[in-house]
């Protein structure tokens, strides 16, 4: 099962918000999306899922244009991790993780005890098992995010995108979600998944050893190999900001953006200056 998406001009009727824009996404594979806001990252998302269509370019999922596919087709093979907001009316974490197997049921089945059964192994696999009865609503948002990530599980696709999961996470929940996201594509056999993750975060891309795509407006700055992409010179590119990269003693990069205003621009980005 394979993603492969080429040459793609993604945006929305007539406003084109991204060209040349190439991704390519199998099992067991990480890739980062990572670019100042604005650049078109959940844009280039929502074409790759069909919710979309590319204005160019073509994406592939197993092997057949997603556009000639039905969704429950799309929902069996890739899987989407939103950012966890709350709902406006409560369910329990079990019910919010049995929505997963919607694709699977058919549109008058009911969940049966194999379906419960799958929502309760996704969320032990997860480490919350114990949230299972909670009402979703009233669960942090590290909490939250967990469970959008076990149902996702449940659906049990071969691919799993994610719109920057760890967003509004604190630093300790960050860390939890981003192993839970490295252990599930290092799951060997039929439960080892691909992850595309986006995120404002490159140390996230280091973390988890992934390929990366950076972009800037819209356009692919460079592709590959965390360590080759995420480079001090690449990121000052396209951060507009000075960034050193250094190694930790454990042997990890890090990035460290300059905090001296002097050298700091003007924000540029889309998003901000449109805000
Ligand atoms: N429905 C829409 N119609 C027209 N333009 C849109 C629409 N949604 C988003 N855009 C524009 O498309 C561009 C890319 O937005 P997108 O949300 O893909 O960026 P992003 O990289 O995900 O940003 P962020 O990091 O801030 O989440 C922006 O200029 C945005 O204003």
């Amino acid at each position: 099962m394979m993603l492969e998406a080429r040459d793609l001009s993604i945006g929305y009727g007539t406003t084109v918000v991204g060209t040349r824009l190439s991704l390519v996404a199998r099992p067991g594979d990480v890739v980062c999306l990572l670019g100042p806001n604005g650049c078109g990252k959940t844009t280039l998302f929502r074409t790759i899922l069909g919710l979309l269509p590319a204005l160019a370019g073509s994406v592939m999922l197993g092997g057949k244009p997603i556009a000639q596919q039905r969704r429950a087709e799309i929902a069996r093979r890739i899987a989407y991790v939103p950012q966890a907001h709350a709902p406006p009316f409560p369910f329990e974490a079990l019910d919010v993780v049995l929505m997963g197997r919607t694709a699977r049921l058919g549109l008058f089945g009911q969940p049966g005890a194999r379906d419960r059964a799958a929502a309760r192994h996704a969320m032990a696999r997860l480490g919350i098992a114990d949230l299972a009865h909670r009402d979703y609503s009233r669960l942090s948002g590290g909490q939250r995010q967990l469970v959008l990530i076990a149902r996702a599980l449940v659906q049990e696709a071969a691919l799993i995108v994610m719109d920057e999961p760890t967003a509004s996470l604190d630093f300790g929940n960050r860390a939890q979600v981003l192993a839970q996201i490295a252990g599930l594509t290092r799951d060997t056999g039929a439960a080892g998944c691909g992850v595309i993750l986006s995120t404002h975060d490159p140390d996230q891309a280091f973390a988890l050893d992934a390929r990366v795509l950076l972009m800037k407006d819209g356009r692919p700055h460079a592709e590959g190999p965390a360590d080759t992409v995420l480079t001090a010179r690449n990121l000052s590119a396209v951060y507009g900001i000075p960034v050193t990269v250094e190694t930790t003693r454990g042997g990890r990069k890090v990035c460290l953006p300059s905090l001296d205003l002097q050298s700091a621009p003007t924000m540029t980005s889309d998003a901000l200056t449109m805000a």
